[in-house]
């Protein structure tokens, strides 16, 4: 039989950008005392943004010397930035026990669903359009950048369909609520299989 700690689960939040991903994700993450998992970076951190908490945020030298190794379960390039996961990171979060939760565009999510099946559970954030615009602006976001998200979303929202659950984000409290119920709920069944 497998190892127990292979029935650990990995929960991916995703979505467009702006919808609040991160946000929820962090909020339901401590409330529920589950580890994230964050990817590497090359791009440069923003103001507030702490290296080993938001990204792993390396030099385009070392990214090329992990993706050489063959670590990244998939590397994407956005904005002009890599971005990937390393397997092996994964893989120790998990076997130090505990389910573990990561943020991730569509392409990210899919990439993991395909790779760990069954013990992934997506989470679809969203909101409209404009919504994710307008916190984009109002977070600071570069606007050329804002500009390439938006011509991504469509693509993004077409995502929540393949999704295990979505969740619309407006009040941040209730989303969190929502969303930490269903986790829960997971997270109980879990131990109950287990017994
Ligand atoms: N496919 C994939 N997407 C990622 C990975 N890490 C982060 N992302 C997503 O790539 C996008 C990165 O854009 P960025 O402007 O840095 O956004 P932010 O980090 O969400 O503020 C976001 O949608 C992230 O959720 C990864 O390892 N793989
Ligand atoms: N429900 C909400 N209401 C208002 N602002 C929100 C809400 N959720 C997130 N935000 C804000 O929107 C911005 C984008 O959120 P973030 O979590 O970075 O999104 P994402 O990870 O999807 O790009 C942040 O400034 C965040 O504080």
């Amino acid at each position: 039989m497998s190892d127990e700690k292979e029935r650990e689960l990995i929960f991916v939040f995703t979505g467009p950008d702006g919808s609040g991903r991160k946000t929820v994700a962090d909020s339901v993450g401590a409330t529920l005392g589950i580890t994230k998992v964050i990817s590497y970076a090359t791009r440069k951190p923003r103001s507030g943004e702490v290296n080993g908490q938001d990204y792993h945020f390396i030099t385009p030298e070392l990214y090329e010397q992990f993706d050489a190794d063959g670590d990244f379960i998939e590397s994407v390039t956005i904005n002009g930035n890599l971005y990937g996961l390393r397997g092996k990171d994964i893989a120790y979060s998990l076997k130090k026990g505990g389910s573990i939760y990561l943020i991730l565009n569509p392409e990210g999510a899919q990439a993991l669903k395909e790779t760990y099946g069954d013990r992934v559970v997506r989470l679809f954030i969203y909101a409209d359009r404009r919504t994710v615009q307008e916190r984009q602006v109002e977070a600071g976001i570069d606007p050329d950048v804002i500009k390439t998200n938006l011509d991504q979303y469509e693509t993004a929202i077409r995502y929540q369909s393949t999704c295990e659950h979505a969740f619309e984000n407006y009040d941040l409290a209730h989303t969190v609520f929502d969303i930490t119920n269903t986790l829960e709920t997971y997270l109980q069944r879990n131990l109950e299989e287990r017994d």
